[in-house]
């Protein structure tokens, strides 16, 4: 059963079109919500919550009806919103035991959960400092941990890296993977940047303008394209060079080489030049997509490799390995 079923879900303000038309079901599992600023993330979430009646069109949560059984989807799915909603002047395990009770678990229990889920966010030992001195990083925590309080199903994330600097993302980006593979629970999380996405989620929707571009299961966005890294340790032109004149399509790319695969021949031609030129060869790996360049394409459809939807020319990616 899909998490996440949309139909025609359609959100108009007065003066935009937030959401248009959008159709869209995803399985269990961590699934990235990717978007420019204002295509549409934060109201397609108030909507799922049933908090925002849309306009026009259905859709449902866990198999609960988002207009009629608002209150237990509300139940069963945390919600991080992206906006600022700590007090100051209390301390997490206060504010987390708070929001517990708020979700009917009695006092005992509201502590020791508010405990577990603070100790799994990293925040175990500044729990009872007031949260108004907590970095930037320490309040993403709250916010995670007032989500999973109750022990939900699903989260909602609505750009959970929003501020952090790049130690503080990773983590929230490993904190994320955690909960889809080690406690089980399925996960939506918002983000503007496609990279990080690739990192920790399954699958990726990408909307733009309130429509759907893609949805896709990560591996299908970073399928293995037509062309081949190579590197060597030394002499990356002579190699260019000598393959170019075998009648090998081949351009530099920093310090590899971008070979077109035109069959199997294609490698022995490459071991073979690399052999009699006798230079190390460090890498010849097929390359993958990265999973911006499909953002960069934006194609209308849902389906397709995506290989076949970018444009020559688009910008060249790095080889998988190679770090971000
Ligand atoms: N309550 C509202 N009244 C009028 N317009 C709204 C309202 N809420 C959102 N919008 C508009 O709807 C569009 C989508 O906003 P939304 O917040 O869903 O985008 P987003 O993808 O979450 O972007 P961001 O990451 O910047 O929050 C924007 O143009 C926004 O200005």
């Amino acid at each position: 059963m899909p998490i996440i079923a949309t139909d025609g879900l359609t959100m108009r303000f007065p003066r935009v079109t937030a959401l248009d038309a959008l159709t869209v079901a995803v399985e269990p599992g961590v699934v990235g919500l990717v978007g420019a600023n204002g295509a549409g993330k934060s109201t397609l979430i108030k909507i799922l919550l049933g908090l925002l009646p849309p306009s026009a069109g259905t859709a449902s949560v866990l198999g609960l009806d988002i207009a009629r059984e608002g209150g237990r989807i509300r139940e069963r799915v945390g919600f991080m919103p992206e906006y600022e909603c700590l007090p100051p002047d209390v301390s997490a395990t206060e504010f987390v035991v708070h929001m517990a009770r708020m979700c009917g678990l009695p006092s005992t229990a509201a502590r020791e959960r508010a405990a577990d889920t603070l100790r799994h966010v990293g925040l175990y030992e500044e729990r009872y400092r007031p949260i108004g001195g907590y970095s930037t990083g320490m309040r993403q925590r709250v916010k995670l941990a007032q989500a999973l309080v109750h022990d939900p199903e699903l989260v909602f994330l609505d750009e959970p890296t929003n501020g952090l600097d790049p130690a503080g993302r990773d983590e929230m980006l490993e904190l994320i993977r955690r909960i889809g593979t080690e406690f089980g629970i399925s996960v939506l999380v918002t983000s503007h940047l496609l990279g990080e996405l690739e990192r920790v989620c399954d699958h990726v929707v990408i909307i733009d303008g309130g429509r759907l571009l893609r949805s896709q299961a990560v591996e299908a966005y970073t399928a293995a394209s037509g062309v081949l890294t190579v590197e060597v340790e030394e002499g990356r032109d002579v190699l260019g060079q000598r393959l170019h004149d075998a009648g090998v399509a081949v351009r530099p790319e920093g310090r590899f080489l971008l070979i077109d695969i035109a069959g199997e021949d294609t490698y022995d031609l490459i071991r073979d030049a690399v052999a009699d030129l006798e230079l190390r060869l460090i890498r010849m790996e097929q390359r993958r997509h990265r999973i911006e360049e499909v953002f960069a394409t934006g194609p209308p459809a849902a389906t397709g490799p995506p290989g076949a939807a970018a444009p020559p020319g688009h910008p060249p990616a790095e080889p998988q390995g190679v770090a971000r």
